[in-house]
C-alpha cells in the first residue's frame, strides 16, 4: 500500500497520521516537517517486547537524523498502565535533563501510547509528543488524544485529553505481532464498521482470513478507515461532549471485565468484544433487529474473539465496576446501543436490570 495521509482536524492542534509500509524509514524528516528540529532530546517510551525486536532501529533513525535520543522500558502489559511507571518515567526524564522542548516518542500499542501521552501530558505541565503505533489496536488509541493510566478500581480515569504532534503508523512493524494481539486490535477495527459503517462491516467479514494472516494490503485498508472514522469523530468532538461517545461501543461492559478480571487477564480487544455482543444483545432486549446480535457474535467468532464471560466473575462485581464508566452522568447509565450495523445510539434510558440480565445470560453461555 502507498503511503497515506489523514488529518485530525483540531483548530491548532491539528495533526497528520501517516500510514504506510516503512513509513518510520522518514522518522527523522517527518519530526523535523512538524518543527521538531534536530538537536532536540527525545525520550522513547516503549515496552520490553517491542524494545527487543524494534527499538534499536527507530533509535539509529533517530540518532542519524541528529536526534538526542534516551529511552525508557517498561515491562510488557496492561498492569504497565500504572501511577507507579508513570512515575519512574518521569524520573528518567528528570535524571536525562529533559526540559519544555523535549520530546516524548510513544513506540509501542495503545499501553504505551496512553502512558507515555499521559507522562507527555504532565512533565514539566506538558510537552510535546509523538505516537509511533506498533499494534492493530493501536490505530485506535495512537489518534484522538485520550491518554491515561489506570486505577485499580477503574481503567482510564487518571488521564487527560493530550493531543499528539503527528502519528507515524508502520503497518510492516505489525508483521511481528503475536497472533492473540492481532486478534484483539481487530476487535476495534470491526467496531470502527459497527459503529459507522455497514459496508466495512461486510468489509472486514469478507476479509477476516486476510486480516487473521497480516495481509499488509488489507491491513492497510482497514487501518486507514478506523483511523479515518477516529479523525471524523475526534475533530468534530474532541472531548467527548456528545458524538464521541459512539467510539465507546462496548466498552461499558469491557472496562469493567477488564478490572474484575485483573487488568491483563483479558486483552482490551477480548473485553470490547464481549462488550459488543453484550450491547447487541441489549439491542435485542430494546425491541431493535434480532439480527444486530446474530451479526455481531458471527463476525466475532469470525475474528477468533471471545464472546461470553467467564461464569466466575461475579456479576454484583461486574455491575459495580461498570458504574464507575466516565460516560455514566448523575448516577444514570449510558449506554452505546447498535440500532443497525453500522448505526450506534447513545442512550441514557437504558434501565439496570436489563443490562443485569445481559451480563447474566452472557455468562451462562448464551
Ligand atoms: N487512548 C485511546 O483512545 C485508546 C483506544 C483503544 C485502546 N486503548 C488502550 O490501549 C490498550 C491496549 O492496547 P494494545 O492492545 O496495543 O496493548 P499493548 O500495548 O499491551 O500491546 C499488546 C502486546 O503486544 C506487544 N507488542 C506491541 N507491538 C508489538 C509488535 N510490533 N510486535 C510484537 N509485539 C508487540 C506488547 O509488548 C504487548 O505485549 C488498553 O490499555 C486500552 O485501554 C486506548
Ligand atoms: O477514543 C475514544 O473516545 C474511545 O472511546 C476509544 C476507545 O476504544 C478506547 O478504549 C478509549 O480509551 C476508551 O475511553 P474511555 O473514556 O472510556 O476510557
Ligand atoms: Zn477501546
Amino acid at each position: 500500500m502507498e503511503t497515506k495521509i489523514l488529518n485530525v482536524d483540531l483548530g491548532e492542534r491539528s495533526y497528520p497520521i501517516h500510514i504506510g509500509e516503512d513509513v518510520t524509514a522518514s522518522i527523522g524528516s517527518l519530526l523535523a516537517d512538524r518543527g521538531i528540529k534536530p538537536g532536540t532530546s527525545l525520550l522513547i517510551v516503549t515496552d520490553r517486547n517491542v524494545a527487543a525486536l524494534h527499538l534499536d532501529r527507530i533509535v539509529g533513525l533517530l540518532g542519524q537524523a541528529g536526534y538526542k535520543v534516551g529511552t525508557y522500558i517498561a515491562e510488557p502489559g496492561e498492569a504497565t498502565k500504572s501511577l507507579a511507571v508513570l512515575q519512574d518515567i518521569i524520573g528518567t526524564a528528570l535524571d536525562t535533563g529533559l526540559d519544555r522542548n523535549s520530546v516524548f516518542i510513544a513506540l509501542g500499542g495503545g499501553v504505551i501510547g496512553d502512558l507515555c501521552g499521559f507522562a507527555a501530558a504532565s512533565y514539566m505541565r506538558g510537552v510535546r509528543f509523538v505516537q509511533v503505533p506498533t499494534t492493530i489496536l493501536a490505530h485506535d488509541s495512537s489518534v484522538g488524544g485520550k491518554v491515561a493510566v489506570n486505577h485499580p478500581k477503574a481503567k482510564n480515569v487518571i488521564g487527560a485529553f493530550y493531543q499528539p504532534e503527528i502519528v507515524i503508523y508502520d503497518t510492516k512493524l505489525l508483521l511481528t505481532l503475536p497472533p492473540r494481539d492481532v486478534r484483539s486490535g481487530l476487535a476495534e477495527v470491526v467496531k470502527h464498521g459497527l459503529i459507522w459503517d455497514e459496508d466495512f462491516t461486510s468489509w472486514c467479514n469478507e476479509n477476516a482470513g486476510r486480516l487473521l494472516s497480516l495481509d499488509l494490503e488489507a491491513l492497510g485498508e482497514a487501518l486507514y478507515f478506523g483511523c479515518k472514522v477516529k479523525a471524523q469523530v475526534v475533530s468534530e468532538d474532541e472531548k467527548e461532549n456528545g458524538l464521541r461517545a459512539i467510539l465507546n461501543l462496548g466498552h461499558t461492559l469491557g472496562h469493567a471485565l477488564e478490572a474484575v478480571a485483573g487488568y491483563g487477564e483479558l486483552t482490551h480487544g477480548e473485553a470490547i468484544s464481549i462488550g459488543m455482543v453484550g450491547a447487541a444483545r441489549l439491542a435485542g432486549k430494546m425491541g431493535y433487529p434480532g439480527d444486530i446480535h446474530t451479526v455481531t457474535k458471527a463476525l466475532m467468532e469470525k475474528f477468533q474473539l471471545p464472546v461470553v464471560i467467564d461464569a466466575a466473575y461475579s456479576t454484583d462485581d461486574i455491575m459495580s465496576a461498570m458504574q464507575h464508566d466516565k460516560k455514566f452522568r448523575d448516577g444514570k447509565m449510558v449506554y452505546i446501543v447498535p440500532t443497525a450495523i453500522g448505526k450506534v445510539k447513545i442512550d441514557s434510558s437504558v434501565s439496570a436490570d436489563m443490562v443485569r440480565a445481559v451480563v447474566d445470560e452472557l455468562k451462562g453461555g448464551e
